[in-house]
């Protein structure tokens, strides 16, 4: 089958450092995938290229088996590759139920008057339920982001990134800064991610990154060091080596 998403040989240098080398990498279709490394290992750099913040010096990008190395973020995000950020980039006098109203009424191509679109549709309100019970949300959805406890609103960034309606999700750290009080939330929303949703999953929480993913790859220093099943990866010699070189954390 077409992999979901696929890199080729894809590399990256800023002046003389290499930070992403010959990297290929296949996301296969409604995959629960995980990217870990250490510090500095080149996760997030590998996110850029993806969505489109970075151009390559080298390699290709294919999304279900389409060239989009020279495609626009935007274009990547219409063609059904979306993304988390890592820092919230929500607005924060706007609720949940606005955010995710105003985020539907933009896949629908009616940001303009999504408040109106919230009035009259029904499938779009249905659809804002949906969302708001799936991230946990529903007890906070009248509630001013900027109030929100910091789990929630990392929940919410899923969720809008959920509403694009993507093919491919990036979730960029989502457990980051996240308390442990909170940290279950974050477990239980990433774990009922919709099934036909290909995931990509960047993390230092190796709790979240196990229990989550099916296939786990290990990037050090831009190159692929071992890709497998997360019994093989938690066994490999080479990825303890790594990981007990710089101590317990990701
Ligand atoms: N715009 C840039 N210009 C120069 N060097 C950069 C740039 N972005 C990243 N780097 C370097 O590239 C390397 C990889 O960084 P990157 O942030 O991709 O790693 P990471 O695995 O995401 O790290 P972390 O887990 O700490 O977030 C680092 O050495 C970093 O300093």
């Amino acid at each position: 089958m077409t992999p979901a998403l696929e890199t080729r040989g894809l590399a990256k240098q800023f002046g003389g450092l290499k930070v992403t080398r010959d990297l290929s990498l296949k996301i296969a279709q409604g995959a629960r995938h995980a990217l870990i490394g250490p510090n500095g290992a080149g996760k997030t750099t590998v996110i850029n290229l993806l969505t489109g913040v970075l151009r390559p010096n080298g390699g290709r990008i294919l999304l279900e088996g389409n060239d989009i190395t020279d495609v626009t973020v935007h274009g990547r995000v219409l063609r059904g590759l979306s993304r988390t950020f890592q820092i919230n980039q929500l607005y924060p006098d706007l609720t949940p139920i606005e955010t995710i109203g105003l985020a539907v009424s933009e896949r629908l191509g009616r940001g303009g008057d999504w408040w109106r679109v919230m009035g009259t549709r029904s499938d779009v309100n249905a659809e804002i339920a949906e969302n708001l019970e799936r991230f946990h949300l529903t007890d906070v959805m009248n509630e001013p982001t900027a109030t929100l406890p910091y789990g929630k609103q990392r929940l919410l960034e899923i969720a809008v990134a959920i509403a694009t309606k993507p093919r491919v999700l990036l979730l960029d750290e989502p457990a980051a800064g996240v308390p442990e009080s909170e940290r279950h939330d974050i477990l239980a929303a990433v774990a009922s991610l919709p099934r036909d949703v290909t995931v990509l999953l960047i993390e230092h929480d190796m709790d979240l990154v196990f229990s989550f993913a099916d296939r786990i790859s290990v990037l050090v220093n831009g190159a692929m060091l071992v890709e497998g099943a997360p019994d093989e990866v938690a066994r490999d010699s080479q990825v303890k080596a790594v990981y007990l070189g710089e101590g317990a954390d990701g």
